[in-house]
């Protein structure tokens, strides 16, 4: 049996509520208030969509950065079988180019990096933004300028907006 298995069923993944998101997002904001390029503003927040739209919103609302784009990235398995299977990722909607520019000055903002696909392809495009993210996985870690919180690699994180409130069992069941 892999330790995987061996795991309680509470231990599988990292639930972050809505509050949690809430916090981190705001603790990404007071970390990044002051840190843009001219007198310490930024010019405009761009969300990977579609995990990064809540916590865009939240560092939008913090910093007072009124104009908000979004970038639309899909990230996908790619090659034949599981062996060489690699993530790749593609555009699939740009932010305005007379906004976005090499990026200097923009926050782009993601819930979280895991591979670092998403990023490093977000980074090709706009060399001179600020890329944060609120969690961050070691694979990712290189590709971000600043997150909050750091999650193992094996761990998988669960969004409140892929959850819902349900019954569950005790850890100790009747039988
Ligand atoms: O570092 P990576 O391995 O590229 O993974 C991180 C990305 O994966 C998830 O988005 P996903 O593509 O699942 O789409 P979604 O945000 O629309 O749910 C997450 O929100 C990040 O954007
Ligand atoms: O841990 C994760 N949680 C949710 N979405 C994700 N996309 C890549 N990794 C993750
Ligand atoms: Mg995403």
């Amino acid at each position: 049996m892999s330790s995987k298995d061996t795991r309680l069923p509470h231990e599988k993944g990292f639930h972050i509520s809505w509050d949690q998101i809430h916090r981190d997002s705001r603790a990404l904001a007071w970390r990044l208030d002051g840190k843009g390029p001219d007198d310490g503003a930024w010019r405009a927040i761009v969300a990977i969509t579609r995990g990064g739209m809540a916590p865009a919103m939240i560092v939008a609302r913090e910093l007072d950065v009124r104009t908000v784009d979004t970038i639309s990235v899909k990230s996908y398995h790619s090659g034949g079988g599981a062996a060489d299977q690699r993530r790749e990722a593609e555009v699939l909607k740009s932010p305005d180019a007379d906004l976005m520019g090499d990026g200097t000055g923009v926050l782009i903002i993601d819930d979280l990096v895991d591979s670092g696909k998403t990023l490093e392809l977000v980074r090709e495009l706009y060399p001179n933004a600020h890329l944060a993210t609120v969690y961050a996985k070691p694979q990712g870690e290189p590709q971000v300028d600043t997150f909050i919180t750091g999650v193992s690699q094996d761990t998988w994180i669960f969004f409140p907006w892929d959850m819902a409130l349900q019954y569950v069992e005790p850890y100790r069941g009747k039988d």
